[in-house]
């Protein structure tokens, strides 16, 4: 699309973001006068100043999540923000409009609530309703492995989501464990309905040409991919069952099934269906995992003839009290280890950098002269480390192309010098740099120029790059265990330790784009 002045492309958006009603689908949300949807959810002329914006809850492939509390009312949301001119060059406006039009519509304690929408110049804002609990991930991550009555808990509680969302005709293709979301008295929701599937039959009014059967585009994450989707056959509920037995498989071990460096090689995992249960798995689990792991997604517990009732009364879950399933007591969830560190400060300036423009002139601005404070560069840095999903997305199908391959690539802004213009952030951790004597922090930063800038995330200055080579016998990356790699050149060997493990993902990024700078 060819993207004029500003204005232009905000009438643009909103004429592509219309939803007319489709005559085939009987309609959930009710018929505007004029043609129009009547959302529950209403498009309000809200700006972003009228909100005191806090963390950043996570960051997707194409938005970020933030807290916001509304000034006047005192209420607080996850506010979605996608910046419009990414959305368009990704090609993400039917994500967008399919998320926004099922969240309305949808009724469950386990579904994300949409409260409302608004938008400026430069972005959409979603108010979702905010779960304070972080991401089942970050769970996982913190306890190293659930204990088994943990992981039954959530199991039950996704199982009772998947089974509303598949009785009102949807699937929704990306269940993972950074999509599963705690509240604040620890149940868990689901979000990310970008990648949602309707059934031709569904209740739900959804997008024309969306329940197209032969539409079997690839959408979700790698590692909880099943083989028939890499097979392109269409979509079905057992896709969604799969994704379950390996969030399972991940609660109970600490990673997921098919884990490999490379998706490719995952994708090999996943076709050869290369599953090994560790010794402590009990039997009833490992028996659940392997039917909802069955390469035929019709004999998955949960998609047959007698839907749930298999799945719920799996010896797995005995003891479960399905009815009353969201009135049980949670498992106390573990703390970030510095929680206090970079909780709840109020801090909008990262907002003026989601896109090359100057997004939010009307929110806090980043300093006498525009630049940004040390202590703001350093939040939002820190922020962003601590997100996991820079460049674990599936980007549909051509895996060497750059830019595709590379994965979301967030523009960190320019005024701290560390990146040139136009230059973007490919992957970032907060690393250990294990020396013989001391261990100190580290930001290590990849961009697309390509560079490893190490940073001191505490003075915020450069300590140096790592010699890029695009040759792997000049640098390459060599890993020992999940959460400890080594970067190696002629001159230096440098020893990291990711408390995040992501080593692999270290490992990859660099190899990916080693190969993309030689193609
Ligand atoms: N309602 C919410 N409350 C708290 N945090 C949220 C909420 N919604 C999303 N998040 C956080 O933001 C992250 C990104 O959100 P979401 O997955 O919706 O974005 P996306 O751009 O659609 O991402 P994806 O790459 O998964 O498609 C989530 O993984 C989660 O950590």
């Amino acid at each position: 699309m060819a993207v004029g002045g500003d204005d232009d492309m905000e009438r643009d958006f909103a004429s592509r973001l219309r939803l007319a009603p489709s005559p085939a689908s009987p309609a959930a949300a009710s018929t505007a006068a004029g043609g129009g949807i009547a959302f529950r959810a209403p498009q309000e002329q809200f700006t972003v100043g009228d909100f005191e914006l806090g963390k950043i809850y996570g960051v997707g492939s194409y938005s970020k999540v933030v807290r916001a509390r509304k000034k006047d009312t005192g209420n607080v949301y996850a506010l979605k923000i996608m910046d419009k001119k990414f959305i368009t060059k990704e090609n993400k406006i039917s994500y967008v409009k399919m998320e926004r039009i099922v969240l309305d519509q949808l009724d469950h304690p386990g579904v994300i609530r949409l409260f409302f929408t608004f938008q400026d110049t430069y972005s959409l804002y979603m108010a979702l309703e905010s779960c304070e609990g972080g991401e089942l991930f970050d769970q996982i991550v913190r306890k190293g492995r659930l204990p088994e009555d943990e992981a039954r808990f959530y199991a039950a509680e996704i199982v009772d989501i998947l089974e509303y969302l598949h009785s009102v005709g949807l699937i929704h293709r990306d269940v993972k464990p950074e999509n599963l979301l705690l509240t604040s008295d620890g149940h868990i929701k689901i979000a990310d309905f970008g990648s949602v599937k309707p059934t031709k039959d569904t209740p739900i009014k959804v997008l024309p040409n969306s329940t197209n059967e032969r539409a079997c585009t690839f959408v979700g994450t790698a590692a909880y991919v099943p083989p028939e989707v890499l097979n392109s056959a269409p979509a079905t509920f057992g896709n969604d069952l799969w994704a379950l037995g390996c969030t399972l498989y991940q609660m109970l071990s600490g990673s997921s099934p098919f884990k490999d460096a490379s998706e490719w090689l995952i994708f090999q995992r996943i076709i050869a269906r290369d599953l090994k249960f560790p010794e402590y798995f009990s039997d009833d689990a490992r028996d659940l995992i392997d039917k909802l792991l069955d390469v035929d997604p019709s004999k998955r517990p949960g998609a047959g003839p007698d839907g749930y009732v298999s799945l719920k009364r799996h010896p797995f879950f005995r003891g479960i009290d399905w009815k009353n399933i969201r009135k049980g007591r949670a498992p106390k969830p573990a703390m970030e280890a510095n929680a206090n560190e970079d909780e709840d400060s109020q801090d909008s300036s990262w907002l003026s950098h989601m896109g090359s423009a100057p997004v939010n002139q009307h929110v806090s601005p980043v300093g006498n002269n525009g630049a940004s404070s040390s202590s703001e560069v350093r939040s939002h840095i820190s922020r962003l480390a601590s997100i996991d999903s820079f460049d674990s997305r599936w980007r549909e199908k051509k895996l060497n192309k750059r830019g595709e391959m590379i994965g979301i690539v967030l523009k960190i802004f320019h005024e701290q010098d560390f990146l040139e213009p136009g230059e973007s952030v490919v992957l970032i951790s907060k690393l250990k740099k294990i020396n013989k004597l001391t261990n100190k922090k580290v930001q290590l930063i990849l961009t697309d120029k390509p560079q490893l800038i190490c940073v001191d995330p505490g003075k915020m200055v450069t300590k140096g790059n790592i010699m890029w080579s695009d040759d792997p016998s000049e640098l390459n990356v060599q890993v020992s265990n999940s959460s400890h790699f080594r970067i190696c050149t002629p001159k230096k060997v440098s020893a990291f330790e990711d408390a995040k493990q992501r080593a692999w993902q270290w490992k990859k990024a660099i190899e990916d784009l080693q190969r993309c700078q030689k193609n």
